[in-house]
């Protein structure tokens, strides 16, 4: 390895461009560009950009001034002298929006492993090498990224080789374990030096409320989430710089374990921030929570922090808190508040523990939900309804931003009741945070950003969607309330959704498109389904009984029957998922129907579990 330090000099003096090309490639290909970056500071002028072909950027060696980066441009890509690996990998298959996601253990049948460890650490080295290209650091800075992971069971193999790609391109490296995604995010943000705070970037290694065998990653600067082009380009890089991968060099890449790099015990600084909030809203006072019995599950995930690391601070016993271990099997439920027996599971212990209030927590806590006292669920539009609430009483007439497939009780109770305006927006909690962010750049003034999911974002909290901090945020109102009122339990919470209109039913079939079928023409599943929709919205328009959104930023979204459906694309998969919301199972089925009747003349939808709800016994 220290041959290629000196190599560093020897390029440079050649100047020589075919001749820097070889030598740099022969040496990234027979060394897999692993230079142990943290510990050889003299590598820190070499530094990889992309920028449509590779270039070598120095940095730090002021001798060799480089007057014309484009001379430096080495044509990794088109050189012929190289022997690709003959594997290919469709990167982009393993974009899942702005999130890199794929399946990281082998154990489920039909799944076989997309995410292996050289292709993670060719997207460390692609990390790099964007994050280089954003932050265009001065020659003497090192860029600095964190990495933490949830509780999944390939996390550590995962953070390796992501570590390895991003010290390969001579970054430092802090591993937090584990921690959370708005953890992560925060990072980039905190000042702190002792905690190597702010970093430049942030992975969290996480695949959110998937099986065990999946994971991912997603990314953060002081900026915020990647987004989906960021992804995209993170993506093609690592392509290229897979396919210049031989198979040798993985194989001493793998074998490669004596790396070593920071470890710091973040989580620490973060949850003190969370307790720092709670006590500064209750008027500084150290247990504004002494007497509320809160009761959390975590599902096994990274959440498990949140009971004795912030509420036992605060004062709240805890007794009764549930999954709270990491376990990556997530043997109890899945993390996830949007599922059934989850929230049924915390229900439980709120009701068994006779507790105040429950909070439970997906996997890497960026999403939420709770429940009061008597077992009734803040979750999809009622936590929307109450964080509306909270944030209307610090921000009167703001705007709310929600997803799209948010109640109509819910826009009346956000516009009449609490004064506000609802902005009902797409599905996708980036989405959401992203037209908050724009609504407040050309002066409409928005505070909260939030999706049916368990997502939520503050303005105050740099747009962070974070599970942990919506939980701060109804924390403080139960501290202020029992501190101003002698209110008990979470009766206060209940009170500020009392008015919150909820449909007698609410429901979600998913309609998956064929992507094989012959109907689709050789074109693709997004077109074949915005066709379905074109068909919709025809026939709908023709029918008096509907009238279609006046304001509609995805899919048909359809009034009628006292109630609504919106069918859509979704986000990632092929699939058209038809929400529906009515006073009664017989109106549901008769805004079903005018549905099926579009539906069912595209053969490559699987209109199954529309056919089977629309079915009156
Ligand atoms: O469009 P869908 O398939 O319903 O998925 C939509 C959902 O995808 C992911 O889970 C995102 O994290 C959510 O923010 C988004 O709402």
């Amino acid at each position: 390895m220290a041959a290629i330090l000196g190599m560093t000099g020897e390029i440079v003096h050649a100047s020589h461009h075919c001749k820097l090309n070889n030598l740099f490639h022969t040496r990234y290909r027979r060394d897999n560009f692993v230079l142990e970056m943290l510990s050889r500071r003299p590598m820190q002028g070499l530094k990889l950009a992309y920028s449509g072909t590779w270039l070598i950027q120095l940095h730090s060696l002021p001798a060799y001034k480089i007057e014309d980066r484009a001379n430096f441009h080495c044509n990794a890509v088109t050189s012929t002298s190289d022997v690709p690996l003959s594997e290919k990998v469709n990167f982009l298959k393993l974009q899942n929006g702005s999130d890199i996601r794929g399946v990281a253990v082998e154990g489920v049948e039909g799944e076989p492993i997309s995410l292996t460890e050289p292709i993670s650490e060719a997207i460390g080295a692609a990390f790099a090498a964007w994050l280089l290209d954003k932050k265009k650091p001065a020659a003497s800075k090192r860029l600095r990224v964190s990495i933490g992971h949830d509780s999944r069971i390939s996390a550590q193999t995962l953070q390796d080789a992501i570590s390895r790609g991003l010290a390969s391109a001579g970054l430092d490296v802090v591993h937090y374990g584990l921690a959370s995604t708005p953890a992560m995010f925060n990072s980039t943000i905190s000042e702190n030096e002792d905690f190597f705070c702010p970093v430049d970037g942030s992975i969290m290694i996480t695949a959110s409320h998937l099986p065990y065998n999946r994971n991912g990653f997603k990314f953060f600067t002081n900026t915020g989430g990647l987004g989906k082009t960021d992804i995209k380009d993170i993506l093609e890089r690592a392509r290229i710089i897979y396919e210049k991968f031989l198979p040798e060099s993985l194989k001493e890449s793998v074998q490669d374990r004596s790396l070593s790099f920071k470890k710091i015990e973040y989580m620490t600084v973060y949850t003190s921030d969370l307790v720092k909030a709670v006590r500064q809203a209750a008027g500084n006072i150290e247990k504004p929570l002494e007497g509320f019995h809160i009761v959390v599950d975590a599902g096994n995930g990274a959440g498990g922090f949140f009971a004795a690391r912030v509420l036992e601070p605060l004062g709240a016993v805890t007794s009764g808190s549930q999954f709270l271990d990491p376990n990556g099997f997530f043997p109890n439920h899945i993390p996830n508040p949007e599922d059934k027996a989850a929230m049924k599971a915390i229900i439980q212990a709120v009701l068994d523990n006779q507790a105040d209030l429950g909070i439970i927590f997906d996997t890497d806590v960026d999403r939420s939900a709770a429940v009061d006292s008597t077992g009734s669920e803040f979750n999809r539009n009622r936590l929307i309804a109450l964080m509306s609430a909270i944030v209307l009483e610090e921000h009167p007439g703001t705007t709310i931003v929600t997803d799209s497939v948010t109640s109509d009780g819910l826009t009346t109770f956000i516009e009449k009741k609490l004064g506000g305006k609802h902005h009902r927006f797409k599905r996708g909690y980036k989405n959401v945070i992203d037209e908050a962010i724009r609504l407040n750049s050309i002066g409409q003034e928005t505070h909260l950003a939030i999706e049916t999911s368990g997502h939520g974002a503050l303005k105050e909290n740099h747009w962070l969607d974070d599970g942990a901090y919506l939980m701060v945020k109804i924390l403080n109102k139960l501290a202020s309330a029992r501190a101003s009122v002698s209110t008990s339990g979470s009766k206060v919470l209940t009170e500020l959704v009392q008015g919150l209109d909820e449909p007698a039913v609410a429901v979600e079939v998913r309609l998956k498109i064929d992507q094989k079928h012959a109907d689709l023409k050789g074109g693709s599943f997004h077109e074949y389904g915005e066709a379905v929709l074109r068909s919709l919205e025809n026939a709908v328009n023709s029918d008096r009984k509907l009238l279609k959104a006046p304001i509609n930023y995805e899919g048909v979204r359809v009034s009628g029957h006292g109630g609504w459906f919106l069918l859509r694309l979704s986000l990632h998969d092929p699939v058209l998922p038809l929400n529906i919301e009515a006073p009664s199972h017989e109106d549901a089925v008769k805004l079903g129907l005018s549905v099926l009747a579009v539906v069912k003349e595209f053969p490559a939808l699987d209109i199954s579990a529309l056919t089977k709800f629309v079915q009156i016994d």
